[in-house]
């Protein structure tokens, strides 16, 4: 697999070294919804790796077709293309702190951010929601996604169970990773979260 050089590497890093959380969860389990609450309550950049592939999909490019196809299907982006996005995104805030939505969703992801952005993270939140309840809201969810379809919503879950949960095994041996039960309402999961932040320094 061929990943950027350390030319590259330490860009982010060298200037400083900013206090990183990926947020992780199944399709629909709320990540979106609590980091965006998090952002304003914790003062939190929030990236979302999904939206950044959506805004590139719209480019009318090779690599927009690649990626709206692979959306389409619930596949997981070639992660040196979804790493540069998050790595330009960092670069370009001024913010000490991120949250990094829906990443890494496979160990393939999480290798190509170690390799190339150079860090590890602070902090991976799980969003830890029954199957039936994330189908559920997805398909209420009605903001025309070409992915919110019930067809495209089993092949993510797949995809989830397949490559998301080692990465989330990897983060729980690590000590890094906090599961938050995502079920209830919006308050009551933001209830938990903000109890972990609270009692965080970053
Ligand atoms: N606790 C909740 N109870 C009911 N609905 C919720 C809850 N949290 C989020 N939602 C709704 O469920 C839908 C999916 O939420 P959200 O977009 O935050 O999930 P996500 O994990 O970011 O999904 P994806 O990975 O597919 O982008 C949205 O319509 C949102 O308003
Ligand atoms: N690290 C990632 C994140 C997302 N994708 C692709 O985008 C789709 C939508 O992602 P959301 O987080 O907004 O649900 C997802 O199903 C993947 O196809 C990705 O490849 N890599």
């Amino acid at each position: 697999m061929l990943f950027a050089t350390d030319a590259v590497k330490d860009d982010i890093t060298a200037s400083r070294r900013p206090f990183i959380t990926f947020v992780l969860g199944g399709p629909g389990s709320g990540k979106g919804t609590q980091c965006a609450r998090i952002a304003s309550a914790f003062g939190f950049a929030h990236l979302s790796a999904g939206d950044l592939l959506r805004e590139e999909m719209s480019c009318d490019s090779k690599k927009g077709k690649l990626i709206r196809d692979i959306i389409m299907e619930g596949k997981i982006v070639p992660s040196e293309i979804t790493v540069h996005l998050i790595k330009e995104a960092i670069m370009s805030s001024s913010a000490d702190r991120f949250l990094i939505d829906g990443f890494p969703r496979s160990e393939e992801n999480r290798i190509a951010f170690e390799t190339i952005i150079g860090v590890e993270p602070n902090l991976v939140l799980f969003f830890d929601c029954p199957e039936e309840e994330m189908v559920k809201r997805v398909l209420g969810r009605n903001q025309g996604r070409i992915d919110d379809n019930i067809e495209t919503i089993k092949k993510r879950l797949k995809v989830f169970e397949m490559l998301n949960l080692p990465v989330i095994n990897y983060y729980s041996a690590k000590g890094k990773l906090y599961k938050i039960n995502a079920t209830g309402t919006v308050d009551e999961i933001f209830e938990k979260v903000r109890h972990l932040f609270g009692s965080l320094r970053p």
